[in-house]
């Protein structure tokens, strides 16, 4: 024991006295040459003109600390100082982060093979088996991936009259096992916390899509799942952030154990996906395409993409990504919205009137209603708007040399799109801090398409969201319907805040609500 305190022990030690003394001094004169490096390359930089400007970066950290809880806030406050296209470091990457509507669709758009890559982290590689779309560089073969991906969703949903038919009766059925479930929990003026409710109804909508089936809402198994890709958001973070400044992995910090978590929650989700896909291998019948995952396992395994290269495991990755990407932002968009109806009660007396007056009470709204329900589209827009829920994309990275706005950005750096700073650029929305749907509208209540077209949440170019059509048609049907059946009440004595937590999506902190049915509830149509 003497030995080890003698050894290791952090005081009486003789050695450590002389180390100390040889070190400390080490360690002023390395931190002071990086200092001066930093300063010289910054320097450097901003006389040659040809990089972004910025501010300076600290060794090691770059300017992680300095991004406080709302990095999206902080990447539009610094773009007033330093402009539209601006950079940063984070940890050992330079990171080039892109602001506002022009600039944003000039590289997503204008230059979208140049802007289209991912980074090589390897936090990425930990996702959807190291096989994901949303994840993967941009290669020939991700481009076959995604076409398949894209198609086969479409072939599911939007496609045609009869797939938007299949497509809308598992929607509207999810909607009124959610009425159902409101009615129950609300029983006697009860309130409930509505976001497990909504996670299981979005997650739904896909499983029925990937596997045939749905869950109930008690069903613990699936609550577990979902509990994982719900973390998902608020953990993928901390993987960038490893990836940065990898000698975070070396010692026990809250980082670590984040990351930890993070492997550990995409391993699961990956074998419950791939459980399922097992299932539909051994049941496999080339002559009826019982849903999603067999249209992957046909055309992958037995189909055009196998000839491309693509592998087995790529079917996991897609129908792993579809269910991570699509069930977490839909659900968060259901709850933000319910959050505004509780905050702005006039509001959705409102759109009660509409649905009223253009649907009635006698029949369910439908998705052919959408072009008669213009303040229900402009409240639906003004939310993804306001909320921006995803304020900044999924990181990008370039596949070449480029130059935007006059600077110079190398290839493979690292690219952040601030989502956020297109919605709320006060040049283009009058008083972007203010909720208001009517600013979609004319003076004739016509909906605005410029403006709409104008509200960035789905991203755009080579890597814009492939879900985009149809989340955007479950969150009409959800909303008229929830409208048409239920008024929803804020408890009396809750503050209703519009904070939230930080991740890859900004989520409503914990409220709860009472929904009353407003008459008879109209009959379920079959479900699967
Ligand atoms: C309101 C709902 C949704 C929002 C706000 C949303 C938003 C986004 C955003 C911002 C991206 C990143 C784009 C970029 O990096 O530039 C993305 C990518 C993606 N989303 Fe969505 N999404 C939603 C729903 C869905 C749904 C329902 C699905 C699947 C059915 C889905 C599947 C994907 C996939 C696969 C990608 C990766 C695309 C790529 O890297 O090429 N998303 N989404």
């Amino acid at each position: 024991m003497d030995i080890l305190d003698t050894t290791f022990g952090l005081s009486g030690s003789n050695n450590n006295k002389e180390w100390g003394g040889q070190v400390q001094p080490a360690l002023i004169v390395t931190f002071v040459f990086l200092i001066c490096l930093e300063a010289c390359l910054w320097v450097r930089n901003i006389r040659q003109k040809r990089s972004p400007p910025g501010p300076f970066a600290w060794p090691l950290v770059g300017n992680a600390m300095q991004l406080g809880h709302l990095p999206h806030l902080t990447f539009s406050k610094m773009a007033q100082k330093y402009g539209s296209v601006f950079q940063i470091r984070l940890g050992r990457h330079d990171v080039v982060v892109l602001n506002g509507e022009s600039t944003i669709r000039q590289a997503l758009i204008k230059q979208s093979n140049e802007f289209a890559g991912r980074p090589n982290f390897g936090s990425f590689q930990v996702i959807s088996g190291g096989k994901s779309i949303a994840f993967g560089r941009y290669t020939t073969l991700w481009k076959v991936h995604r076409r398949i991906a894209l198609s086969t969703l479409r072939d599911f949903s939007t496609a045609n009259t009869q797939s938007m038919k299949f497509f809308e009766e598992h929607v509207v059925a999810e909607a009124l096992d959610l009425v159902q479930v409101f009615m129950r929990l609300c029983a006697n003026g009860l309130y409930i916390d509505p976001s497990h409710e909504f996670t299981v109804a979005a997650a739904n909508v896909l499983c029925v899509l990937c596997f045939g089936k749905r869950y109930s809402h008690d069903d613990l198994e699936f609550k577990a799942l979902l509990g994982r890709i719900n973390r998902f958001g608020q953990a993928v973070g901390a993987g960038s952030l490893v990836d940065a400044m990898p000698w975070l992995q070396a010692f026990p910090n809250p980082v670590r154990s984040v990351y930890q978590n993070f492997k550990e929650l995409n391993q699961e989700f990956f074998d419950f996906v791939k459980g399922k896909i097992t299932q539909h291998r051994n049941t496999y019948d080339p002559e009826t395409t019982r849903d999603m995952s067999d249209a992957f396992i046909n055309v992958i395994e037995h189909g055009a993409g196998a000839e491309d290269g693509l592998t087995k495991e790529h079917v996991e990755g897609t129908v792993t990504d579809i269910l991570g990407a699509g069930q977490d932002t839909t659900s968060t968009a259901l709850h933000w919205i319910l959050l505004l109806l509780l905050k702005y009660p006039h509001v959705q007396t409102r759109l009660q009137e509409e649905i009223d007056n253009v649907v009635g009470r006698d029949r369910l709204p439908a998705a052919e209603d959408k072009s008669r329900l213009p303040y229900l589209e402009a409240f639906i827009y003004e939310t993804l708007r306001f909320t921006s829920f995803v304020p900044v994309t999924v990181p990008h990275s370039t596949t070449r040399d480029v130059d935007i706005a006059g600077f110079h950005i190398p290839n493979d750096t690292v690219v952040f799109v601030n989502q956020w700073s297109v919605n709320h650029d006060e040049l283009k929305w009058r008083d972007p801090g203010a909720f208001d749907p009517s600013r979609f509208l004319d003076e004739n209540g016509v909906i605005n398409r410029d403006l709409t077209s104008s509200v960035m949440i789905f991203s755009v170019g080579r890597r814009r969201c492939i879900g985009a059509q149809i989340s955007k048609l479950e969150i009409f049907l959800f909303t008229a319907i929830l409208l048409q059946q239920c008024t929803f009440e804020a408890h009396p004595s809750e503050k209703i805040s519009m904070d939230c937590t930080y991740g890859l999506t900004l989520k409503p902190l914990p409220f709860t609500v009472s929904a009353k049915l407003r008459g008879k509830v109209l009959g379920l149509p079959e479900k699967v």
